[in-house]
């Protein structure tokens, strides 16, 4: 009993675990007890929120330097930024490990102009207190080391030693129309999560606060609003108000207890191409869920439904060929599942981080409370399979 919760107070309950925990420290070494991965996750927290310093000020603007990549989705100079910044940071703690990251630095190789407006970005984001932006190892040093800080994410993952996975702007259609996004943090040590980190501007900081849709002017990039949500493996869920600094104080997340599966609140995208949202009004019919589902951009979702703002999340196919990248899951399927969740795919299969950039053997996401989730996944099931796509 007393291991986990003496982690899950070093990890979670600090602000600083190098000083503030010193004693509680000092105890867990004198009982021989590892503090597991409490560096990673004190680093991953800080890199997230300075990350968000970045996306914020880009939200903020009317310009957000939009290409469109090759498959035809968005990024913005706030996706560049953000990951040359948290890359940089992990590169200054944990230079050996590799790093899967979704964007890579082609379009500011090929875009003096674009790359050195990321580049002013990137000098501007800086935690509003010296010695922690110092402890991130600074700043980075000019538009070059920036398009090589951002081409170290090109890992090509695996099963083997440590890997980050970074999504620095998940949701970026929901942060071009004004919704929600998350900056997006998870280590994988041997295919397996270990840390996860959400980083969530425009979720409100009170877990109690009821679910929203939350996709257009109403999420309002305003001040006092913003929650990062963290798990380590075994130790639990955690959330805390995003601030700018010095780490805000955690607390515990759960998932909300759910007796009558038919009264549960089900999240599912606000974009009909990332998640079948005719597929998942069957699914709550056969449920008998009457509530209306809360459509919201990005992994904010499974970090909702880990503090019980929500209580399902459905990711349901739309077509046969896509297939879900690791840095769109690894931190909430983490969260959810510290937090009391279970995760699995459409299937049943729990998502496996280990095969690459991508989660090849899975198709879409069913996270629910455990003692739903096999009824969940069995209207799933029915639906999926009365027409195969
Ligand atoms: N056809 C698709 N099915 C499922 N997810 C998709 C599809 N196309 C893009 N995505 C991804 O969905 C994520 C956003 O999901 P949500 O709707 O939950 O906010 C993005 O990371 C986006 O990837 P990308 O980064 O390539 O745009
Ligand atoms: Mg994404
Ligand atoms: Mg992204
Ligand atoms: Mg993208």
């Amino acid at each position: 009993q007393l291991l986990p919760r003496l982690r899950l107070l070093v990890s979670h309950f600090t602000t600083h675990p190098f000083h503030s925990t010193a004693s509680v420290l000092t105890k867990a070494s004198a009982a021989n007890m590892s503090v597991e991965y409490s560096k990673e996750l004190h680093i991953a927290l800080l890199a997230v929120q300075r990350a968000t310093i970045l996306t914020k000020s880009v939200f903020n603007s009317h310009a957000k330097g939009t290409l469109s990549k090759s498959d035809t989705s968005p990024v913005t100079i706030g996706d560049f930024g953000a990951q040359a910044l948290i890359i940089a940071a992990l590169q200054h703690h944990f230079p050996e490990d590799e790093i899967v990251a979704e964007e890579e630095a082609k379009d500011l190789n090929e875009n003096s102009q674009l790359r050195d407006l990321v580049y002013g970005l990137v000098t501007d984001a800086k935690l509003d207190n010296e010695d922690i932006e110092q402890e991130l190892g600074g700043g980075i040093k000019g538009p070059d080391a920036m398009l090589d800080i951002i081409d170290k994410g090109r890992s090509l993952g695996g099963n083997k030693g440590r890997i980050w996975a970074i999504d620095p702007i998940d949701g970026t259609k929901g942060f071009l129309r004004g919704g929600q996004y998350a900056v997006c943090l998870a280590l994988m040590v041997d295919g397996d999560v270990k840390v996860g980190v959400l980083g969530c501007p425009n979720l409100p900081v009170s877990d109690s606060e009821p679910l929203t849709e939350n996709t257009g002017a109403n999420a309002t990039d305003a001040e006092g609003k913003g929650v990062l949500f963290s798990a380590v493996l075994g130790e639990g869920a955690a959330s805390r108000a995003l601030g700018k600094g010095k780490l805000e104080n955690a607390h515990p997340i759960h998932m909300k207890p759910v007796s009558n599966v038919s009264d549960a609140t089900f999240c599912e995208s606000v974009e009909s191409g990332h998640s079948n949202q005719s597929d998942s009004v069957q699914i709550a019919l056969k449920l008998g869920i009457t509530k209306p589902s809360v459509r919201m951009d990005s992994q904010a979702k499974y970090g909702s439904i880990a503090r019980g703002a929500g209580d399902l999340y459905l990711r349901l196919p739309v077509n046969k060929n896509y297939v879900e990248k690791i840095w769109d899951h690894a931190a909430g399927d983490l969260i959810v599942r510290e937090a009391g969740g279970e995760v699995t795919d459409t299937e049943g299969r729990r998502l496996y981080f280990g095969l690459g950039r991508t989660l090849k053997e899975n198709k879409g996401v069913v996270a629910a409370p455990k003692e739903v989730h096999g009824k969940v996944l069995q209207a799933v099931k029915e639906v999926l399979n009365a027409h195969p796509l």
